[in-house]
């Protein structure tokens, strides 16, 4: 099992991709996601100047010891860039485990627990009807939970909300940022509004979910958290920036209103004070940044001493490799919760053929050894890397603000 090559392959089929591929000397090979939005070459260059060399002629079986080697042996831990490598390299390395034993993914974590996933859509519009249209769409393909997003009055432009009809979200899209303007007042006056209205058209059983994307300050996340208490949100995510983790003391107080954090989160240690204080209901960090299955398992395993589920980030800018591996992840992980969904396009799935399916609004996993997503190289080739950029946010007075 030793790697005899690994290489780095970016893509931009839509959107920018970083695929790590280790192959070993048997021929057998494993691939894993490394793309981190905005910041994909930072990645390329991390693994390519101080990750791969160190990997030829190492044993591919040896995961964990990989896996530290990595974490320890750089002196400096943690961080997205650095996680992100690791993840790849340790989802490369339980794809070709995987499929050395001739399993998918799932059965070496130690076998299913559901027998579907469920997951979430994305539905935005520009105003609450734009919202309840996209709701109604997506109840009709099948979905049991969608997250709501909308259109504020006064507010121009709100990255999370589609700029373009059909468009679920917005991909990175400019050389340099783009700058939105931002209203705290406009925006907690607006969003109760919303989930008023989608109880209204839509009833009590749907799952209902909202993404803050870390634009209030504690106090005003429990206002937030209060107002929306009588429509009863599956979760309210990201209220808050969580490096200071303490904030959610405060919010969890005043409010019932569950709530979701860690698509920005890369370890164990970020999630330490929210757990163990019962502070939150989701952890959302994905396989492709937390450190790959060996430590994402292991803050699964965390938090389910605190009732505490999985959320797994799943936006478009993951790429179908990490998907494809959250989705083993969730079958078999006894504390799941639910999945993030945001389908990628056409030309995504064709140069990332995969076996998982959709239907009913549920993932089913596939049966192929390893996770079972693979990269069609040749194809790859045709989609040139563009640098991209997330815009920021400002104040209406111009302070740069949270985005
Ligand atoms: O999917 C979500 O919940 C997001 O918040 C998506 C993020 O903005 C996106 O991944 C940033 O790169
Ligand atoms: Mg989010």
């Amino acid at each position: 099992m030793k790697i005899s090559d690994a290489y780095v392959i970016v893509t931009s089929p839509g959107r920018n991709f970083v695929t790590l591929k280790i192959v070993t000397e048997s021929g057998t090979y494993g691939i894993g996601d490394a793309t981190l939005n905005g910041r994909e070459m930072a990645v390329v260059a991390y693994l390519e100047e101080h990750v791969l060399p160190a990997l030829i002629g190492r044993d591919a079986s040896r995961i964990e010891d990989i896996w530290h080697y990595l974490y320890r042996g750089a002196y400096w831990r943690r961080g997205p860039v650095t996680m992100a490598a690791v993840s790849a390299v340790d989802l490369a390395l339980w794809d070709i485990k995987a499929k050395a034993a001739g399993m998918p993914l799932y059965q070496l974590l130690g076998g299913k627990s559901r027998e579907r996933v469920m997951t979430y859509a994305h539905c935005t519009g520009k105003d609450i009807e734009g919202c309840l249209a996209e709701v109604e769409k997506h109840v009709k393909l099948g979905y049991r939970a969608v997250r709501v997003q909308s259109g504020v009055p006064g507010i121009p432009t709100i990255y999370g909300v589609a700029k373009r009809e059909g468009e679920r979200y917005e991909p990175a899209d400019s050389d340099l940022p783009a700058e939105h303007a931002w209203s705290t007042e406009k925006y907690l006056n607006h969003v109760p509004k919303l989930f008023a209205a989608v109880r209204e058209r839509f009833g009590d059983e749907l799952h209902v979910l909202h993404d803050v994307h870390h634009r209030l300050t504690p106090i005003e996340a429990a206002r937030l958290g209060k107002a929306v208490e009588p429509y009863h949100l599956f979760w309210l995510e990201d209220c808050v920036p969580a490096e200071n983790q303490e904030s959610f003391r405060l919010i969890r107080q005043h409010t019932t209103t569950p709530l979701a954090v860690g698509e920005v989160f890369n370890s164990i240690h970020d999630y330490r004070e929210l757990l163990e204080n019962q502070w939150i209901d989701y952890v959302r960090t994905p396989l492709s940044h937390g450190g790959g299955i060996t430590h994402v398992r292991r803050i699964a395993d965390l938090a389910a001493l605190y009732h505490v589920r999985t959320g797994f980030h799943g936006p478009t800018d993951l790429s179908p490799v990490c998907l494809g591996a959250a989705i083993h992840f969730d079958t078999w992980v006894p504390n799941f919760g639910i999945q993030e969904h945001m389908p990628h396009t056409a030309e995504t799935d064709a140069v990332f053929p995969h076996d998982y399916r959709f239907e009913d609004g549920h993932f089913l996993v596939g049966e192929a050894p390893g996770h079972g997503v693979d990269i069609d190289e040749a194809l790859a080739k045709q989609y040139p890397y563009k640098r991209a950029s997330l815009p920021v946010n400002r104040l209406e007075d111009g302070t740069l603000w949270h985005w």
